[in-house]
């Protein structure tokens, strides 16, 4: 695998990618249904991307109804080797102020009312959440954006709330106590199923808005995340063509964590105790691992 394929999912206020060379889209059908949308394929410069919007063009998905096994399955139909999540977030802290992007490392995920597994009865898998993110590909992406002109953190914690309804004051105090350093929807459980899919992942996490914590700023608003949001997904937009610079011309290696091999050490259940309508699915998920 010497090739790199960049799957993309945009978040909110990102919902196309404009500049790819060789535009083309598809739709793909998986086993857990339909995807978000149409992926969007295309290169920038020599670098081959595939892009989708999480929440669908329109923004029709709501966070607890965004379709993520069948897009992280998807992107793994069509041949992406890493997957970048660019996604709006609250910050829960002075100093990430919005504008300003963060390579999120670590989650914690308090959504409950989304399908968080690939596998099921019939085809048991643990995989590691100690280091959900690839740190290759955050730190390259990190790089990209610095070069198109953003302020970057090279970590942070990021709490998944279910939402839809933003949080609470007293929820926002207790996410900082909590030491979380930014707040969204939706990166859990993707975060999660790219590592069962053995997909390297990272999150570069734009900051709107100061959630509610921050007595001198009013609660965050669609209005207020909407108007950093234009700023943010432009320089998330030349972030992706940094990216593709930085990788140009550079083989594609095993990411050093190993993680297109994970399910290696995951798969738990006997061979004779496994659901063939199962195993059938995870065809592109799994397929590497379960054929071994
Ligand atoms: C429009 S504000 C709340 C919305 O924005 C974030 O979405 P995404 O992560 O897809 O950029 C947040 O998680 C909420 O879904
Ligand atoms: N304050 C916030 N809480 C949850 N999701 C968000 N997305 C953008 N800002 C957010």
């Amino acid at each position: 695998m010497s090739e790199w394929v960049i799957g993309v999912i945009g978040g909110s206020g990102l919902y196309d990618v404009e500049g790819f060379e060789g535009r083309d889209t598809m739709r793909v059908e998986t086993p857990w249904g339909d995807p978000s949308d149409e992926l969007t394929t295309g290169r920038i410069g020599d670098v081959r991307f595939v892009f989708l919007p999480r929440h669908g063009r329109g923004h029709r998905l709501t966070p607890s109804h965004v379709p993520y096994r069948a897009n992280i399955d998807a992107l793994k139909r069509a041949g992406c080797t890493d997957v970048l999540s660019i996604s709006a977030c609250g910050s829960l802290r002075e100093r990430y102020a919005p504008g300003e992007f963060v390579m999120v490392d670590q989650f914690i995920d308090r959504t409950f009312a989304r399908e968080k597994s690939f596998f099921g009865p019939g085809m048991v898998a643990h995989v590691s959440m100690a280091d959900p993110v690839c740190e290759r590909l955050s730190q390259l992406a990190g790089d990209a954006a610095e070069k198109a002109g953003v302020t970057v953190h090279r970590s942070g914690t990021y709490l998944a709330m279910e939402g839809p309804q933003f949080s609470s004051r007293a929820e926002s105090y207790l996410y900082r106590q909590w030491e979380c350093d930014v707040i969204g929807m939706t990166n859990m459980p993707e975060a999660k199923l790219a590592r069962e899919a053995e997909l390297p992942y990272a999150t570069m996490a734009m900051v709107t808005d100061y959630d509610c914590w921050r007595d001198a700023t009013e609660a965050v608003s669609v209005a207020n995340v909407l108007e950093i949001m234009q700023l943010n997904t432009a320089a998330a937009k030349k972030a992706l063509t940094e990216l593709a610079k930085l990788l140009s011309g550079v083989p594609r290696t095993a990411s050093p964590q190993a993680i297109e091999t994970c399910l290696d050490y995951a798969l738990i259940t006997a061979p004779d105790a496994r659901d063939p309508n199962l195993l059938a699915k995870l065809d592109a998920v799994a397929g590497r691992a379960l054929k071994a």
